[in-house]
């Protein structure tokens, strides 16, 4: 599924609304910056004639950002200039008002600056026609003020890939309402929804669908037209209920078992005539959490535009030891901390959101490897943004 998505369509928007998103055009900038020579000090424009020792020279002109000077700055003359102001013809200098006088009408320099001092050129840091952007660059806090000094408003993206994401089962109750016996609040709908918008995509999270025949694709139909993703949770293993599997196995999604815990059932594939992917998650929290990792995160990024590697893994040392099963991968939740703090509490059900939430980190335990002592080195996926 993964080798046929291609990055989302481009579009134009303001550069902080494309925070996170991938340029689809190289960017020119069709402006110097600096536009004019300034001053990097608050100071006092000097001659190049006023160099070479301490002076006392008139100030002529006063020069705050935003303004520009009257004349060029002649021998035996200072213009008082503030940072960002344009500096006056002629200058060779700006000393910084620490070392002078500060004076207003005259001033005393005590301590000459070295020629080009304190001067902001124009064009020292983008020339007028230079490519400052490439496409594939991602737009960063940076990037945003980088485009708005160059003089953009707008910029070509990858727009921010539409994912749907569905709760199936009989169980879940609307948020906020109180539990019947038996019934259990949606944590998947939203934790998948969060994860989709962590992602980089515009996700919107659906009515939580009953255990129905045909309640799974009634609910898909309306987004079939515009979505670039569905994701959704429960109703794909062996139960008698497994709505999810039950109504989408003929329509073209795969159903499977993938030699991995948690997340053993999952189902992939395309629905409607557009082809729209379709991630079907397994329903305990922490197998769906984890599946989102290792199958439909990469989906969005490979939307976005991004490449699709699962996010960084690092090496830790285990703080306590650990089994697993033969001949399924294992990922661990874990803390990843330095070794002082100790060993973190960690429990395999794939039910634990508790501990879900407490970690940052999935020690990945490869198939043939049943057992891991403490101090055992493995690889760490690190699953939150923050956790590096
Ligand atoms: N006989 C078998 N039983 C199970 C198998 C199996 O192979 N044979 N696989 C187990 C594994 S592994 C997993 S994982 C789960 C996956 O089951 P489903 O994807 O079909 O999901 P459900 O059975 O509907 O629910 C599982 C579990 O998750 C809770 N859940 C579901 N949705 C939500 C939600 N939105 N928020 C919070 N919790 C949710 C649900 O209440 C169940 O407790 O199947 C095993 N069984
Ligand atoms: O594989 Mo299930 O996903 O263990 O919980």
């Amino acid at each position: 599924m993964l080798d046929g998505l291609r990055p989302t369509p481009a579009a134009d928007l303001d550069p902080a609304e494309a925070l996170g998103l991938v340029l689809a055009e190289p960017v020119a900038s069709r402006v110097d910056v600096p536009a004019f020579d300034n001053a990097a000090m608050d100071g006092y424009a000097l001659h190049a004639a006023d160099l070479d020792g301490p002076r006392d020279l008139r100030v002529v002109d006063d020069v705050p950002a935003g303004r520009v000077p009257a004349a060029a700055v002649a021998p035996g003359h200072a213009v008082r200039v503030m940072t960002g102001a344009p500096v006056p013809e002629g200058t060779a200098a700006v000393v910084p008002v620490e070392r002078t006088d500060g004076g207003e009408r005259r001033v005393r320099v005590h301590a000459p600056p070295a020629p080009g001092a304190h001067v902001r050129r124009r064009a020292e840091d983008v020339a007028a026609g230079a490519v400052v952007l490439a496409p594939g660059a991602v737009v960063t806090p940076p990037v945003v003020g980088l485009l708005h000094a160059v003089g953009r408003t707008a910029v070509r993206v990858h727009r921010r890939p539409r994912v749907v994401v569905l709760s199936t089962g009989a169980e879940l109750a609307p948020a906020g309402a109180a539990l019947a016996p038996g019934r259990i609040h949606d944590a998947n709908g939203p934790m998948l929804l969060a994860a989709a918008r962590e992602a980089g995509a515009d996700a919107v999270l659906g009515p939580v669908v009953p255990d129905r025949p045909g309640a799974v694709r009634a609910a898909l139909e309306p987004h079939l037209a515009d979505a670039d993703l569905v994701v959704t949770s429960a109703g794909v293993s062996a139960g008698a209920h497994d709505v999810v599997k039950a109504d989408l196995a003929g329509a073209g999604v795969v159903f499977t078992r993938v030699a991995m815990q948690p997340g053993r059932p999952q189902g992939c594939g395309r629905l409607g005539e557009r082809g729209v992917p379709v991630v079907t998650l397994p329903g305990n929290p922490v197998s769906a959490l984890v599946s989102w990792h290792l199958f439909a995160r990469p989906a969005v990024r490979r939307l976005l535009g991004l490449p699709d590697a699962l996010g960084p893994v690092r090496r830790a040392v285990l703080a306590a030891p650990l089994v697993s099963p033969p001949g399924r991968r294992q990922y661990v939740r874990a803390v990843v901390a330095p070794a002082a703090e100790g060993p973190p509490a960690a429990h395999p059900g794939s039910h634990l959101l508790g501990a879900l939430a407490r970690s940052d980190g999935l020690v990945v335990v490869p198939e043939d490897v049943t057992a891991l002592p403490e101090g055992a080195v493995v690889d760490v996926l690190l699953v939150r943004d923050d956790a590096s």
